[in-house]
């Protein structure tokens, strides 16, 4: 299972979360990654943690200004990126600009989506994975697996159906190991999570706690 942690803007120290995910991933066999804002990738990446940025725009090198630039953040050390999340949603055309502005940077793609007909969407722009996760459950504590399973399977099938190779992972609510395994029993091949981690006393704890049935 992928687990792949957004810190969004919350006010973590992302180098000590980095810290955490770098050594919860050395004991396990999860993929553990981390998401910090533009502006600390540098410093997380250089923690050896393995960290991906949470927004590219479809753009080159040029007059963009305010913009962040695909190859930008592979120099400062990130290996993927996060597209069209909840909370930086994208136009479609957008979209297929920043998988490709990010392919050529060489970084692996996550586009997010908020229901299975829009991961089948995503899935069509030939993204490495997709994330489906309802905006309404995000930051609730209440696990998509649970509240509403059937979404995720739709969405395996939705993105199957679409392209083979393109993974799928979930995410709102997940904080806890029963989580992560009822999203993997769903089809998914991976979490996205915020709030449990980056708002979470100890991250080493509740990161030990999402790898911990694996
Ligand atoms: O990017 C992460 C998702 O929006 C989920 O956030 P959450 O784990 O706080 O619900």
């Amino acid at each position: 299972m992928f687990v792949l942690v957004n810190l969004k803007t919350y006010p973590c120290d992302p180098v000590a979360v980095a810290e955490a995910v770098r050594d919860v991933d050395e004991s396990t066999d999860a993929r553990l990654a981390v998401a910090p804002q533009a502006t600390h990738l540098e410093r997380v990446a250089d923690t050896g943690a393995e960290t991906w940025a949470q927004h590219v725009d479809p753009i080159d090198h040029g007059s963009n200004t305010g913009q962040t630039l695909a190859e930008s953040v592979a120099d400062a050390g990130a290996v993927g990126t996060l597209l069209n999340h909840s909370e930086r949603r994208l136009k479609l055309a957008d979209i297929d600009g920043a998988v490709r502005a990010a392919e050529h940077a060489g970084l692996e793609t996550v586009v997010c989506a908020n229901n299975p007909a829009q991961i089948g969407a995503a899935a069509a722009l030939g993204p490495d994975a997709v994330a489906v996760e309802p905006p309404e459950l995000i930051g609730t504590g209440t696990p998509v697996s649970q509240a509403d399973p059937d979404i995720v399977e739709d969405a395996v099938d939705a993105a199957q159906h679409v392209d083979r190779d393109v993974s799928v992972l979930c995410g709102a609510g997940i904080s806890t190991g029963d989580d992560v395994v009822a999203a993997g029993d769903l089809g998914s091949e991976g979490v996205l999570l915020a709030s449990g981690v980056a708002k979470a006393d100890d991250p080493t704890a509740a990161l030990e706690d999402l790898v911990e049935p694996l």
